[in-house]
């Protein structure tokens, strides 16, 4: 059926009002409409889709149910490699991290400290600012294509506000109130619950069914960029607020510390705060902050001399949603 022009223009105008609305919703955490404007708006823009196909476009609002069943995942190869971290389990190893790093610098680097969220690591290629690949670490080199699915993830943006080529990188990872909601829900249809958080994203992120993945309200943070492309970024700090300004999702608890005693205070913060986050951790990730001492102190066979994770002890189990403190 030929569209109006009024047609044509409301198509895109609800395509443009919920992007935005969703971007604040699921991104900032800020919502702009109450529910009840989001479905009605959202309804009408999706009976508007189907009476006039041709301008469903593949980034708009409703592309994000899922639908595609795919016969299994492609390999994804990684030109940029995913390194993993060093990990440090007591003080005294932080603090001799920290005497490496100076010792090839020759004087103390600011370090940033981020939440180590307890995911599935994801690499998001984006061209013209579309996504079009998304993929798991896989063994580092090679990942499994996950674009589809990655789709249905309502806090990766599939468009980003500048047209260039980047590819960022972050976690996956299922908040705790939707674990314990799933877990209640497959044992009341007597299937296998997981075992924890971040075995349900991986499960939900491995689905061929894109509309199961859809179902499960996984979440994201972004903290790197493989290459900064056009961006004028010097530390991890500001590769970080270039991250939110592009629209990705970041993870507000990172913190700039000027001493290696500042950053153990960091991690005695969260390892009290930590039961009371709406996702899990398993630690606190450590980085020199500039990209100049970064690239100095470069890589070893298979992780960043720049950086390490403090690892918590294993978390005791999410019990009950009373004691997640919902304001952090
Ligand atoms: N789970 C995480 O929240 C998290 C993980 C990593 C990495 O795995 C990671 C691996 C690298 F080779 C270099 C930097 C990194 O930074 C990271 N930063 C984070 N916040």
């Amino acid at each position: 059926m030929e569209a109006t022009q009024e047609i044509i223009d409301r198509i895109a105008y609800l395509q443009a009002e919920l992007t935005k609305y969703g971007m604040a919703y699921y991104v900032k955490d800020q919502p702009l409409v109450d529910d009840a404007t989001y479905d009605a708006l959202y309804r009408e823009l999706e009976e508007l889709e189907a009476s006039y196909p041709q301008y469903q476009t593949e980034d708009s609002p409703t592309a994000r149910v899922g639908g595609i069943i795919l016969p299994g995942f492609e390999k994804a190869i990684h030109e940029i490699p995913l390194y993993s971290l060093s990990d440090v389990f007591t003080k005294e190893e932080l603090f001799a991290f920290d005497q490496r790093v100076q010792k090839t610098l020759g004087y103390e680097p600011k370090y940033v400290c981020e939440l180590k969220i307890d995911g599935l690591s994801i690499s998001l290629t984006y061209e013209a600012g579309r996504l079009v690949r998304a993929a798991t670490r896989g063994d580092g080199t090679v990942g499994e294509n996950i674009t589809e699915n990655i789709k249905t993830v309502q806090s990766v943006p599939l468009r980003l506000p500048q047209e260039i080529d980047l590819e960022v990188r972050g976690e996956c990872y299922m908040p705790k109130a939707s674990f314990l909601a799933l877990n209640q829900k497959r044992e009341e249809e007597g299937l296998e619950t997981f075992a924890n958080p971040r075995n349900a994203a991986a499960g939900s992120l491995r689905q061929l069914d894109s509309k199961i993945t859809a179902s499960r309200n996984l979440s994201t943070f972004l903290y790197t960029l493989a290459d900064f492309g056009p961006l004028q970024v010097t530390t991890q700090e500001e590769a970080l607020v270039h991250l939110g300004e592009l629209g990705f999702r970041i993870n507000p608890e990172h913190h700039v510390c000027h001493s290696i005693e500042e950053v153990w205070s960091f991690i005695e913060d969260f390892h009290d705060k930590r039961s009371e986050l709406p996702y899990e951790i398993d630690g606190i990730v450590v980085k020199v902050n500039e990209f100049a001492a970064q690239n100095s102190l470069g890589f070893t066979v298979k992780a960043p001399r720049w950086a390490t994770a403090y690892k918590f002890p294993p978390e005791e189990a999410v019990t009950t949603i009373e004691d997640i403190d919902w304001t952090i």
